[in-house]
C-alpha cells in the first residue's frame, strides 16, 4: 500500500483537530499542523516544501476565524484546505502531458538509471495502452547491459506485446532505428524505445540519449526514477532534464517505501508532471498519477476517477458505456455498484483497487488482502440477490420499504447491516459522481466525495469524514450492534445523502446528527472524528 502511514497520521491530525472542543480554534490548527509537519518530514518531503504548506493552511485557516461559519463549516475548511494544499505539494501546475494518438504513429522514449525500473515500467506502459486499442510495439535499445534484451523478451511475451531487439549489434542507435522501422511499416500506433542505463549519471550515458533520440524523434520521453531516493530526484530530475529534455516521469517502486511522498514532491516542485507511479513488480501495479486521486488514496477518501479509468481498462466497452455515461450524469446506481464490484474482481492486485473504494483501502491495512477479499465477495453476493428495479435505483426503496433488506440479507446469506454497509458506500460513490460532475461544470477542484458548495468547492459526501478509516471486523460488529439498537439511524443516513438531489449533504440532519450521542459514539469507532 503506498505511503499507508503517511496517509494514517495526516488524518489521525486531522481528525484530532476536528475532534478537540478543548482547545480554542488557534490551537487546535496549530497541534494539526504539527501533525502533517512532522508527518510531511518523516516521509522525506523537503523542508521548504512543507513549511510552505504549512503557512498556506495556517493562513487560510485563520482567515477563516473572524468570520461568523458554524462548526460544521469551520470542520469542512479545516477538511477541505489540508487536502488543497497537499494536493499543491505533489502537483507540478504543468500542461497536459502527451497523449498518444490513434492512427498515428507515437513514439516514447524511455531513459533513466540502471535498475530504476525502466524496462518494466516500458512493458507496463505498453500493457497500459494495448489494453486502450493501441496497436503497441516494445524495442530494446539497450547493448549495454547484457540480458537487457533476454529481459525485455521475456516481459513482452508475457504480456502479448510485439518486440524488437539484437542479440548480435552492440550499437544502440542502430538497434533503436530499426526497431522503429520496423514497426512504422507494420503501422504499429505506439512504439516504445527502451534505452539503456548506467549506474551513475555519466556523460557517455547522455550522449547515447541524445544519439537515440535524434534518430527515433520521440513524441515523449519519460523519465524513470526510483522513488525510494525520496528528495534526491530532484537534483536527478534535474541533471537528466538539463541533457535530454524529457516530458514526463514514472515513478518506480513506490509500494513499501516511506519516502515516496519526498520523491513527488521534489520532482513535482522541478514542474514536470509525474504521469504513473509504479507500485510493484507485477504488470498491473501501475497507477497513473493525478494529484487529486493520490491524496484521495493517501487520505483514504476514494478515488472515482481512477477506478473508472481502471475499469475502462479491463472491461469491454458495452459493458461500462452505461456506467460511464451515468456517472458523467451525476448518477451511481446499485447496478452500476455491481458491475463495479464484479469487474474489480478481475482487476488483479486487489491492493491498488481497494484505495479506490471508499473505506476499502484502510480496511485493507487493517485485515489483509484475504479478509478483504472475502467483504468484496460478500458485496457481490448481497448485489446479485437484488432485483432489476432495486439495482437501477439509487437505493431508497431499501428505506421505503426496509422489508426488501431483509429479503436481500436472507438471499445473500449476509446480515441486514452487511446490506445497509453496501447502501452507504453505494451512497458515497453517487456523492462522489455528483461532485465529480460538479467539480468539472464548475471547473473547480472539487475534493472527491464532495458536491457543490459554493465558495468552498464543495462538502464531503461523510460528514467529517475523510474515508472510513481504521474500520477493523471487530469495530463493524459494534457498530452492527448499535444499528439494531437504532434501526432509525441508517434511516437518517441516507437521507442525509440522498435526501437532496446528491452530492451536498443535508446541513440540518448533519448538525442533529452531530449531536446524537450514539451517532457519535458509532463515528468514533469508524474513526470519522464527529
Ligand atoms: N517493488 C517494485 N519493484 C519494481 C518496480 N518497478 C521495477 N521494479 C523492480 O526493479 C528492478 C529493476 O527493474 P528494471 O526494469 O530491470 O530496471 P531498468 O531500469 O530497466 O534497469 P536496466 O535495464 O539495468 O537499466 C527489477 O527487479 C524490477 O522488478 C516497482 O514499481 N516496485
Amino acid at each position: 500500500m503506498v505511503l499507508a502511514d503517511l496517509g494514517k497520521r495526516i488524518n489521525g491530525a486531522v481528525n484530532s483537530a476536528l475532534s478537540n472542543t478543548q482547545d480554542d480554534y488557534a490551537t487546535a490548527v496549530d497541534s494539526m499542523l504539527k501533525g502533517i509537519v512532522t508527518a510531511l518530514l518523516e516521509a522525506d518531503v523537503n523542508i521548504s516544501l512543507v513549511s510552505k504548506l504549512r503557512n498556506n493552511i495556517k493562513s487560510k485557516l485563520m482567515e477563516s476565524k473572524g468570520k461568523s461559519i458554524n462548526n460544521v463549516q469551520t470542520k469542512k475548511l479545516i477538511q477541505k484546505t489540508v487536502f488543497d494544499e497537499l494536493c499543491n505539494l505533489v502537483d507540478c501546475h504543468e500542461k497536459e502531458p502527451f497523449k498518444p494518438k490513434k492512427k498515428k504513429t507515437n513514439v516514447i522514449m524511455f531513459v533513466g538509471l540502471q535498475g530504476s525500473g525502466k524496462t518494466t515500467s516500458c512493458t507496463k506502459l505498453a500493457v497500459y495502452y494495448a489494453k486502450r486499442g493501441f496497436k503497441v510495439g516494445l524495442v530494446c535499445a539497450d547493448t549495454f547491459r547484457a540480458g537487457a534484451f533476454d529481459q525485455l523478451k521475456q516481459n513482452a511475451i508475457k504480456a502479448r506485446i510485439p518486440f524488437f531487439g539484437s542479440y548480435t549489434e552492440t550499437d544502440p542507435v542502430k538497434v533503436a532505428e530499426e526497431g522503429i522501422t520496423k514497426f512504422k511499416k507494420e503501422k504499429f500506433e505506439v512504439i516504445i524505445v527502451d534505452t539503456s542505463g548506467r549506474h551513475r549519471q555519466e556523460q557517455e550515458l547522455f550522449r547515447e540519449m541524445i544519439e537515440i533520440s535524434r534518430v527515433v524523434k520521440p513524441h515523449q520521453t519519460i523519465m524513470v526514477l526510483d522513488a525510494s531516493i525520496g528528495q534526491a530526484a530532484e537534483q536527478q530530475s534535474k541533471a537528466f532534464k538539463e541533457s535530454s529534455d524529457f516530458g514526463a516521469i514514472i515513478l518506480t517502486k513506490m509500494d513499501g517505501h516511506a519516502k515516496g511522498g519526498g520523491a513527488i514532491s521534489a520532482v513535482a516542485a522541478t514542474n514536470t508532471p509525474i504521469i504513473f507511479i509504479g507500485t510493484g513488480e507485477h504488470i498491473h501495479d501501475f497507477e497513473s498519477f493525478s494529484p487529486k486521486s493520490f491524496v484521495s488514496k493517501l487520505l483514504g477518501i476514494g478515488d472515482i476517477e481512477s477506478l473508472f479509468e481502471q475499469i475502462q481498462t479491463v472491461s469491454n466497452k458495452e459493458d461500462t458505456q452505461a456506467m460511464i455515461e451515468n456517472i458523467q450524469q451525476g448518477k451511481f446506481t446499485l447496478a452500476d455498484f455491481k458491475k463495479q464490484m464484479q469487474t474489480i474482481m478481475k482487476m488483479g492486485p486487489l491492493s491498488n483497487i481497494a484505495q479506490m473504494i471508499p473505506g476499502m483501502g484502510n480496511m485493507m491495512n487493517q485485515v489483509g488482502e484475504e479478509e478483504t477479499s472475502k467483504s468484496m465477495k460478500k458485496m457481490v453476493y448481497v448485489l446479485d440477490s437484488m432485483t432489476k428495479e432495486e439495482l437501477n435505483s439509487d437505493g431508497r426503496v431499501f428505506i421505503d420499504q426496509p422489508s426488501r433488506l431483509v429479503r436481500v440479507a436472507r438471499g445473500s446469506g449476509c446480515s441486514v447491516f452487511d446490506v445497509e454497509m453496501i447502501l452507504m458506500q453505494q451512497q458515497m460513490m453517487a456523492n462522489m459522481a455528483q461532485s465529480a460532475k460538479a467539480a468539472k461544470q464548475g471547473g473547480g477542484r472539487g475534493m472527491p466525495g464532495m458536491g457543490g458548495m459554493p465558495g468552498m468547492g464543495g462538502m464531503p459526501g461523510m460528514p467529517n469524514m475523510p474515508g472510513m478509516p481504521n474500520i477493523s471486523p471487530q469495530m463493524m460488529q459494534e457498530a452492527q450492534q448499535q444499528l439494531r439498537q437504532n434501526p432509525n439511524m441508517m434511516n437518517r443516513m441516507m437521507n442525509m445523502f440522498g435526501g437532496n438531489g446528491g452530492g451536498m449533504p443535508d446541513m440540518g440532519e448533519m448538525m442533529k446528527m452531530m449531536d446524537d450521542p450514539q451517532m457519535q459514539q458509532m463515528a468514533k469507532q469508524f474513526g470519522m472524528g464527529m
